[in-house]
């Protein structure tokens, strides 16, 4: 459903054109202090409009907190943080209902939840919501603070020079993709378990909650496949288990090896592009040309390094509770 987690549970609630989108963390040690101030940073990063290639609807995302919090410091009740939506414009998505959006999720939803679903901006699929997740991460951050969790956009476009690969958007009058790395340093050895609550599998899972992410590898990846074990294996270099090198991005086995957590994910480009495509048209029974008018990201890549932050600090906080590495109440 639309929660995740095991002790540091987050559940995820609204829709891009509704009056809030908010998140409920659910499990949050007591005693943690938290002000509005801890939350601007990353905020402040995922906000669009800022830079070019970036959705123009500008929202303030600043947190409300609604409960969970007095006296500046967690109560141990259930933390919710609102962020209202003041900048909607609907009327872009009363033309595009007859015409759902190939690679959004309009069909899909309409499928699943007969018609009833809210499609103004994408509802409750937009990535409107992951505003909600780095509300939560700054959150888990806060109980992380012995680890460093840190992304960057490695390619947009197929380019290491991200204004070139944006620049070829631009020219096409059509979206790009792009791919972005994630690490986590500070992460000891013994968290994760072997099988089905590996470390690659929690992160996995949060990580493909973001909306428009295709793929994910970590370590070497998928170049793995094309190397040597002997090029692969990470060599054991002193009793605690340190090595020479990571190919496998700190996980062996499910479990972390005390090195730094590395991974990458692909942004696909945005569905909604400029440029015309043609779709079924649920009014007149034909497939039809169509062009997307609206406030859209060129490419979503550019927005999504705090995102990614912020699901790698929950799955790792909600971890490290499981090991009893974060006290329930911090004095
Ligand atoms: C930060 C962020 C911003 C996004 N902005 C847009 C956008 O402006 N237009 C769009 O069509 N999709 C955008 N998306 C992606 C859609 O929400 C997503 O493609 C859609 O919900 C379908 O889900 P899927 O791509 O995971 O299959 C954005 C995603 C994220 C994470
Ligand atoms: C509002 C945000 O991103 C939105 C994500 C989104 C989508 O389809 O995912 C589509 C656009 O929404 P709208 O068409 O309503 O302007 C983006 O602006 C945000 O990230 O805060």
């Amino acid at each position: 459903m639309n929660q995740f987690g095991r002790l540091f549970r987050i559940s995820i609630f609204g829709e891009s054109h509704g009056p809030a989108v908010g998140i409920t963390i659910d499990g949050c040690p007591a005693g943690l202090p938290l002000s509005e101030a801890d939350f601007e940073a990353d905020l402040e990063r995922r906000k669009g409009g800022q830079q070019k290639g970036t959705t123009p609807r500008k929202e303030d995302d600043i947190p409300q907190f609604i409960s969970g919090l007095f006296n500046g410091k967690t109560t141990g009740a259930p933390l919710t943080i609102l962020f209202p939506n003041n900048n909607t414009r609907s009327s872009d998505y009363e033309k595009l209902r007859a015409v759902p959006r190939p690679g959004h999720a309009d069909m899909v939803a309409r499928q699943k939840f007969g018609g009833h679903e809210d499609y103004r901006g994408g509802g409750h699929f937009s990535g409107r919501l992951t505003v909600c997740l780095v509300a939560a991460g700054v959150v888990a951050k806060k109980l992380l603070a012995q680890c460093k969790v840190e992304a960057r956009i490695l390619e947009i476009g197929g380019e290491t020079d991200l204004e070139k690969g944006l620049q070829k958007a631009i020219d096409a009058k059509d979206s790009v993709g792009g791919i972005v790395e994630c690490s986590v340093a500070g992460v000891p050895a013994g968290i994760g378990e072997p099988f089905f609550d590996s470390v690659e599998s929690r992160i996995a899972h949060a990580v493909f909650s973001i909306p428009a992410i295709k793929g994910i590898e970590f370590g070497a990846g998928f170049a793995a496949a094309r190397m040597f074990g002997t090029e692969h294996n990470d060599a054991i270099i002193n009793a605690e288990g340190a090595t020479a090198t990571n190919h496998a991005g700190g996980i062996v086995g499910g479990i972390s090896n005390g090195n730094e957590l590395r991974f990458r994910v692909v942004v696909k480009p945005t569905s909604s592009t400029p440029k015309e495509q043609a779709t079924w048209n649920l009014g007149s029974g034909a497939v039809e040309p169509f062009s997307v008018k609206g406030r859209h990201d060129l490419c979503i890549a550019l927005r999504v390094p705090p995102v990614l932050e912020a699901v790698a600090a929950v799955v790792l906080a909600d971890l490290f509770l499981e090991q009893s590495f974060i006290p329930r109440i911090i004095s």
